[in-house]
């Protein structure tokens, strides 16, 4: 049986390969996220200065704890290189993100950084975006208002699904760092990303959304064959 745990590992060490002493960098969310952190602790430990922005609390937890040297987009203005998971990559690079929740961090940063790497386990690559459900930040004050413009930017872009409040493993409604709530919707297929991003950026309820269009730079996927490294076309 394969070890999904173990691909995401090496998608993660390949990663580790692309750091260089002075850079600065984003700190993805999730469990692949995760794997990347623990290594670049273990590269700061043997002497490599960098310095990094977390997409998360929990990310920022995990850094300290592992000794790598945090900062804010506040006190920098551009990061080198974000290395982040995600739940689906399509061949134009293009994702689906916030599978864990910290979509809104994740796509400040990568969109402060020169380049974004995607890791992951190759189950993750698709070649249509749509299949997981795409995770859509809103702000509680009018939801059901929001969920009307949503409904109406799907049937827009040609898609439908049922649309679910996210809630935690305590049957409470998950609430993101931000303090937002999030909105899992199963859409299927998915034929004009870009364009269902721009009709959901446009609603004043929506916070963000887990289309990340354009922000991929570098894919790399771990499977039983080995890596990929792919390039954004
Ligand atoms: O977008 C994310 C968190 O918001 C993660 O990157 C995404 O959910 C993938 O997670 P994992 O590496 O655990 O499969």
């Amino acid at each position: 049986m394969i070890d999904m745990d173990a691909l995401k590992r090496q998608a993660a060490a390949r990663a580790l390969e692309e750091v260089e002493s002075g850079m600065r960098l984003g700190l993805g969310t999730g469990s692949t996220a995760k794997h990347f952190v623990d290594l670049l602790g273990e590269k700061v430990r043997a002497g490599v200065k960098i310095v990094g922005v977390p997409t998360s609390e929990a990310t920022r937890a995990q850094a300290e704890a592992c000794g790598v040297p945090l900062t804010t987009l506040d006190e920098i203005d551009r990061l080198d290189i974000t290395i982040d998971g995600a739940d689906e990559i399509n061949p134009a690079l293009d994702l689906i993100k916030g599978g864990g929740g910290a979509l809104l961090r994740e796509k400040i940063v990568a969109s402060a950084s020169a380049r974004m790497i995607v890791i992951a386990d190759d189950s993750k690559w698709v070649e249509r975006l749509g299949r997981f459900p795409l995770p859509i930040e809103v702000i509680p004050f009018g939801l059901a208002a929001t969920q009307r413009a949503m409904g109406e930017a799907f049937a827009k872009a040609g898609v439908s699904g049922q649309m679910l409040l996210r809630k935690s493993a305590d049957g409470h409604v998950f609430v993101t760092d931000g303090g937002h709530w999030i909105i899992d919707v199963r859409l299927g297929e998915i034929e004009d990303p870009p364009r269902l991003a721009g009709l959901l950026s446009a609603i004043p309820g929506v916070v963000e959304h887990g289309l990340f269009i354009g922000l991929g730079s570098t894919a790399i996927l771990a499977g039983a064959q080995g890596i990929r490294v792919i390039q954004r076309p």
